[in-house]
């Protein structure tokens, strides 16, 4: 059987060679079964994207890791030797942590495996787009195109003859824990609004952890393939590093795509939940269109990511605020635009905008120590950017919410709001508990 990882390879200054060719993408669950960690997918509404094992892996730490990604990311794409089509063109994939002092714990903690940043250019990528799907294999080290041939040559028979893996149903929960519990988190928003009201800060997005001990090991393939199916207009997300957990979700929030000078980003904050009839839907958007706590928290975000993008941008287009439904919950959405002067780095732009307001606040600098000395939990990748980006600079990176870390017999979901000064403790405990349903409907 042909190895996926280049174990002797897998760093950046060495000759990668890439190879594509059209295929019939199989199922996400039948693929993944089949490659070697590090796993991923992505997918969003015009492209979805199943790669593994690793030709090369690119890992920082700390608050230089936006660019040390991006420098190692060049360097390595710079010695790639084959142009490809849009779709089959080699891509790096991954994420970053919420704060800069996240390092991999390693061990047996929840975020084992992550460190502050790891991308991964994948000796295996399947892209399906329309029109069809794209095999493209990667390979670095002296006989890298030799190898990438193989590994192209291997994976097409493959692909056709991959044993179909029967879905799993959900692993069931036997037991919950909260960190904060409820009182405690009562105590913290009190805190946090007391902060607010001395004048610290106008908004910090506090979050709880809900680790849940699951009756079956959990196939995150499955859990994502089901959020898939009822998130479809969300962009679904896995990320499985060589050793550790799956950390996956259905996030509806785009941190930012860059296409050559265009950008495309989005204002996310002030969250209500669906109703039974129309009737009651209509009337619930309408308590969230009107409310003023739920506008002043989303303005503080379309305000902050306008000043953010500001040095990068010529034209800034700030769409109409619109209610953006979702199977389980309804949010304030502002769509931006910009075009920029000259050409960017997509890792540019996350490094200015995160995290926006959304899940960090404002001032960030304050928000994020108040979450520091507030929250009980690891972050980890968790509101954090995750995507991809390519050779050119463009790319996209979500905002990973609705999201959890998985290990076998164990899921750690996250949920987060932003807290202002009029904030009700309660009612913010009962957001989380809507955030918290796409990923606990597929555990139960
Ligand atoms: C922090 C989360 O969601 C964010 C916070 C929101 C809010 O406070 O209303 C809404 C959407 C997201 O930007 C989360 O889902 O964990």
């Amino acid at each position: 059987m042909e190895s996926t990882g280049d174990e002797h390879a897998a760093q950046t200054g060495r000759p990668v060679a890439v190879r594509n060719c059209r295929v019939e993408a199989p199922p996400t669950r039948d693929l993944l079964a089949a490659i070697e960690t590090p796993r991923l997918v992505w997918t969003d509404r015009s492209e979805r994207i199943v790669a593994g094992g690793a030709a090369a892996t690119v890992t920082a730490d700390g608050s230089e890791r936006f660019e040390t990604v991006r420098q190692q990311a060049t360097a390595l794409f710079e010695t790639v030797s084959v142009d490809s089509p849009e779709a089959a063109r080699p891509r790096l994939y991954g994420g970053f942590a919420f704060t800069d002092a996240h390092t991999d714990p390693g061990g047996d903690a929840t975020w084992a495996g992550f460190p502050g940043a790891q991308f991964v250019l994948p000796a295996i990528q399947v892209v399906e787009a329309d029109p069809g799907a794209w095999l493209t294999t990667a390979a670095t080290g002296a006989d890298a195109t030799q190898r990438a041939e193989t590994r192209l040559d291997h994976w097409r028979d493959r692909l056709e003859e991959l044993p179909a893996v029967e879905s799993t149903g959900p692993p069931g929960i036997s037991e919950k824990t909260y960190a904060p519990p409820r009182a405690d988190w009562q105590r913290e928003i009190q805190e946090a609004t007391a902060r607010i009201e001395q004048g610290h800060l106008q908004k910090v997005v506090l979050a709880q952890a809900l680790t849940a001990r699951l009756s079956e090991p959990v196939t995150p393939s499955d859990v994502l393939v089901r959020l898939g199916e009822s998130y479809p207009d969300c962009f679904q997300f896995l990320f499985e590093p060589e050793t550790g957990g799956s950390f996956f979700g259905a996030t509806p929030e785009r941190l930012v795509s860059v296409d050559g000078t265009t950008v495309e980003t989005e204002a996310l904050a002030g969250s209500i939940g669906r109703g039974e009839t129309t009737e009651e839907d209509e009337w619930l958007a309408s308590q969230l269109r009107d409310s003023d706590k739920n506008t002043h928290e989303h303005d503080i975000v379309v305000e902050t990511i306008l000043d953010q993008l500001a040095p990068f941008a010529d034209d800034i287009t700030t769409g109409a605020r619109q209610i953006r439904k979702l199977a389980n919950v309804q949010h304030l959405q502002t769509p931006i635009r910009a075009d920029l002067g000259e050409e960017y780095h997509v890792l540019d732009l996350v490094e200015a905008l995160h995290p926006t307001p959304a899940v960090g606040g404002l001032p960030p600098e304050r928000a994020l120590e108040t979450i520091r000395e507030t929250e009980v939990f690891d972050r980890g990748w968790y509101a954090a950017p995750v995507g991809w980006f390519d050779a050119d600079g463009d790319g996209t990176f979500s905002v990973a919410i609705r999201s959890a870390v998985a290990c076998e017999r164990q899921a750690t979901l996250f949920a987060g709001a932003g807290i202002v000064a009029d904030s009700d403790p309660d009612q913010e405990y009962d957001e989380l508990q809507l955030k918290y349903r796409p990923i606990l409907d597929e555990l139960v």
